[in-house]
């Protein structure tokens, strides 16, 4: 186990929106010393200009992203654009740095390069330790395996922000058996953050504001393999999802309702119960109580996952809904979590279970 009290940690990418969320988590954590901050076109600003909410830091200089500058901390974070983070491990690796890597990105995901290539159309960079805790594996009813995974992990792979919140709500159903994701159905509302601070032009005021839109639509998602994979873990021998995002005027947020049929001759009862058995001792996987449904308002800035179920008898269906914020479960806090775990620190140690409201 690698007993570390305090850890130095550069972050590639600060500039960007999962860049500047790891720190602002960062500067919250008791053992966490920041070290190099990189960045890419705007290498050679201060952070303050690009990220005047992170006060401690506003005068430190963003060098430009490479081996040079990450090279010598004991955590390199990479927020880095998928397809990137990849090389830039590579490099580490050759030249021996024995830093833990954490990738924000996509290119450690997958363990099909198969599916790595059909939806991101590149080369797989192979498959790392899962970043997230609590993914259920076949036969659990409780999340230890992943724990284990990740427990003195020198190299993390962190999911993407829409699958953590569709695998949280649906996982206990596939685990217990009263689910069946053979035909997953999967709306997400979704915030811009998700799409990155670089300007793009379908997320300009005039086109967005008050307008919701979705995108990806018809089975093109890259985030469909990595469900898939994620409910395959738990147990389930096929998976087919429907999956839709669609981006709704926030800047943070996920709200993802996702339904899957209900398992012929299951009792409704043992539905809940499933959840209940799955959530109840996690520190930051809420199951609301029955009648409560997730508002993604009720995690701004929180490392939580709020989750509800339900079943529509008529349907034959089982409905869940999950909220998370994008940046910090979906993203930096669910990094920072599987750090501390690979650390041998606490694995709650410097999280936000709070959020910010109204
Ligand atoms: N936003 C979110 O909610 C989530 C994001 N992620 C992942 O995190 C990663 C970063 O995303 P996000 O922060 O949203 O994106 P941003 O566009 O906000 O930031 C991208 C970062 O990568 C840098 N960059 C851009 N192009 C290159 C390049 N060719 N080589 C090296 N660095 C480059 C940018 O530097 P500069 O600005 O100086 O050009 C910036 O620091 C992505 O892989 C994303 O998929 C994962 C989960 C959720
Ligand atoms: C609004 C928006 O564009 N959201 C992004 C979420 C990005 C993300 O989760 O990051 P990864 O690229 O690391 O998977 C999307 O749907 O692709």
């Amino acid at each position: 186990m690698f007993m570390h009290m305090t850890f130095s940690v550069a972050v590639a990418g600060a500039s960007g929106y999962a860049g500047g969320e790891m720190l602002r988590v960062l500067l919250a954590h008791p053992e966490a010393r920041i070290g190099a901050l990189t960045a890419h076109s705007n290498a050679g600003a201060t952070l303050g200009s690009i990220h005047p909410h992170l006060r401690s830091l506003a005068d430190r200089v963003l060098e430009p992203t490479g081996v040079q500058a990450l090279a010598g901390h004991d955590v390199v974070v990479l927020a880095l654009p998928h397809g990137a983070s990849g090389a830039v491990a590579a490099e580490l690796a050759e030249r021996g740095d024995s830093a833990i890597v954490v990738d924000l990105g996509a290119d450690h995901r997958l363990v099909d390069p198969v599916a790595w290539e059909t939806y991101y159309g590149s080369a797989h960079a192979g498959t790392w330790p899962y970043g997230l805790p609590e993914l259920l594996h076949a036969g659990e009813q409780t999340a230890a395996a992943q724990r284990e995974a990740l427990a003195g992990a020198r190299r993390i792979a962190v999911p993407g922000c829409n699958v953590t919140a569709v695998t949280l709500g649906l996982q206990p159903g596939v685990a217990a058996g009263v689910i069946d994701p053979v035909d997953v159905v999967a709306v997400l509302a979704v915030g811009y953050s998700g799409a990155g601070r670089t300007l793009k032009s379908h997320l300009l005021a005039s086109e967005a504001l008050g307008s919701a839109q979705p995108y990806a639509v018809g089975g093109t998602h890259r985030h469909i393999p990595e469900i898939a994979q994620n409910l395959q873990a738990a147990g389930a021998p096929d998976v087919t999802i429907s999956f839709t995002p669609t981006l709704v005027p926030m800047s943070r947020g996920i709200l993802a309702t996702a339904t899957a049929r209900l398992v012929e001759g299951t009792d409704p009862a043992a539905v809940r119960a499933a959840w209940e058995a799955a959530y109840a001792d996690e520190p930051f996987v809420h199951l609301l109580p029955e009648g409560q449904w997730p508002t993604t308002a009720a995690t701004l800035g929180a490392n939580t996952a709020l989750v509800q179920v339900a079943v529509d008898a008529r349907a034959g269906r089982v409905v869940t809904v999950t909220a998370i914020d994008n940046l910090v479960k979906g993203t930096a806090g669910g990094a920072l979590q599987s750090l501390n775990l690979a650390l041998g620190l606490p694995e709650t140690l410097g999280l936000p279970l709070e959020g910010v409201a109204p």
